[in-house]
């Protein structure tokens, strides 16, 4: 996708071949820095401090880091401490697990000598598949953006949370590569865009990737989207996700749940967008088994935005004596989704939607999820 007329995606490597390069997304939406990944440390202090994120391409950044490690020291022990120190970052996105994973299964059998070349190669394939999934997801789920603007004419009304676009993943987004499809196709779209705090990745990063594609969206707090739903101003939700377990529980964002009870009390279409590598085969009960992240309650109590017409400026919100909590992801039950919307299809959000989708996968030849 593009940044002022320039193409972009999310992770690359520099002319050295060697150097990882990424957009700084906690400087979005006021300023476009481009970061120099050099080594393990760096690649993990992207994840941790989330200069990336999101569940794609946190799992790509992984495989890049992986990659990274290799070109320090091609060891068996620094290929465990790459590991362990990636996993080490943030905890809910199942992606990140499943790119060190496939590094690791792939490089430990070699000789140390094929190590690196093969690294970053695999590398490359990890984000090139995620392009290709996205792209391909978007197909399927522009054909439900086209049936509702069949059915109902006028522009159709999509309200999204967090930001599940192109920054998220490698290119296309999950969540925005329908309505990115949808939007190149001619059909007249809406987004209703939530802030999401405490991170505001709503208007930081989803409201600027519209607005640089040309999208007519409009941006709302977080609590607005039951109200538009009552109004009948919401067509559809589409949302991306950090894990889908194997029955179709969705974990994503704190206060996508609170937009899914509100879309099935409003008879609203509420459809999750997911590459495979977001399946998490291992898991069953979403609620009970996915680990949320609890991040700096400084993200609560504090807000970071820039001053008009000057630089960026951080403010407290809260009294000083005033705790505050920040979970960061929650679980959406798989009887509150209309559809799990993956490259190979819509899926109901059920073990037996999933599993028709990827019988290899779900009968545990591949625990990893699949292309
Ligand atoms: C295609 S991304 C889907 C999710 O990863 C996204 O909605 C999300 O929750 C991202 O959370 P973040 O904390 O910004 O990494």
């Amino acid at each position: 996708m593009n940044i002022n007329g320039t193409p972009y995606r999310t992770i690359w490597t520099a002319a050295d071949g060697r150097t990882v390069q990424i957009i700084d997304q906690t400087r979005l939406p006021h300023d476009l820095v481009i970061v120099d990944l050099t080594g393990l440390t760096e690649a993990a202090r992207a994840i941790k401090d989330m200069l990336i994120r999101g569940a794609p391409l946190i799992g790509a950044t992984a495989a890049y880091g992986m990659a990274l490690a290799m070109a320090e020291d091609t060891s068996d022990r620094h290929l465990d401490t790459a590991a362990t120190t990636l996993l080490a970052t943030r905890p809910t996105a199942v992606n990140l697990r499943w790119g060190v994973e496939r590094l690791k299964a792939l490089l430990a059998p070699l000789p140390e000598a094929e190590r690196l070349e093969a690294a970053y190669a695999e590398a490359a394939r990890v984000a090139d598949e995620d392009v290709a999934m996205c792209a391909g997801l978007g197909e399927h789920g522009l054909k439900l953006i086209r049936a509702i603007h069949q059915r109902k004419g006028g522009p159709v009304n999509i309200l999204t949370h967090c930001n599940a676009g192109w920054l998220a993943t490698v290119d296309w987004g999950t969540a925005t590569a329908p309505i990115y499809k949808a939007f190149d196709a001619g059909i007249p779209i809406h987004v209703w865009v939530d802030e999401t705090r405490p991170r505001n990745q709503g208007f930081n990063l989803t409201a600027f990737e519209l607005g640089q594609h040309g999208v007519p969206h409009t941006c709302i707090v977080d609590n607005a989207g039951g109200h538009l739903m009552q109004h009948g101003q919401v067509d559809m939700v589409l949302v991306g996700t950090d894990r889908t377990t194997a029955r179709g529980d969705v974990c994503n964002k704190i206060g996508t749940y609170l937009k899914a009870l509100a879309a099935h009390d409003n008879g609203v279409p509420f459809y999750v967008a997911l590459p495979g590598p977001t399946i998490d085969w291992t898991v069953d009960d979403g609620v009970a088994e996915i680990p949320i992240e609890e991040r700096d309650p400084a993200e609560v109590t504090h807000i970071t935005g820039a001053l008009a017409e000057g630089p960026t400026a951080t403010v407290r919100l809260t009294p000083a004596m005033s705790p505050a909590a920040n979970p960061a992801f929650d679980v959406t039950p798989a009887r509150l989704v209309s559809g799990l919307i993956t490259e190979r299809g819509v899926a109901e959000a059920s073990r037996a939607g999933l599993a028709a989708l990827y019988p290899e996968a779900a009968h545990g030849e591949d625990k990893g999820g699949a292309a």
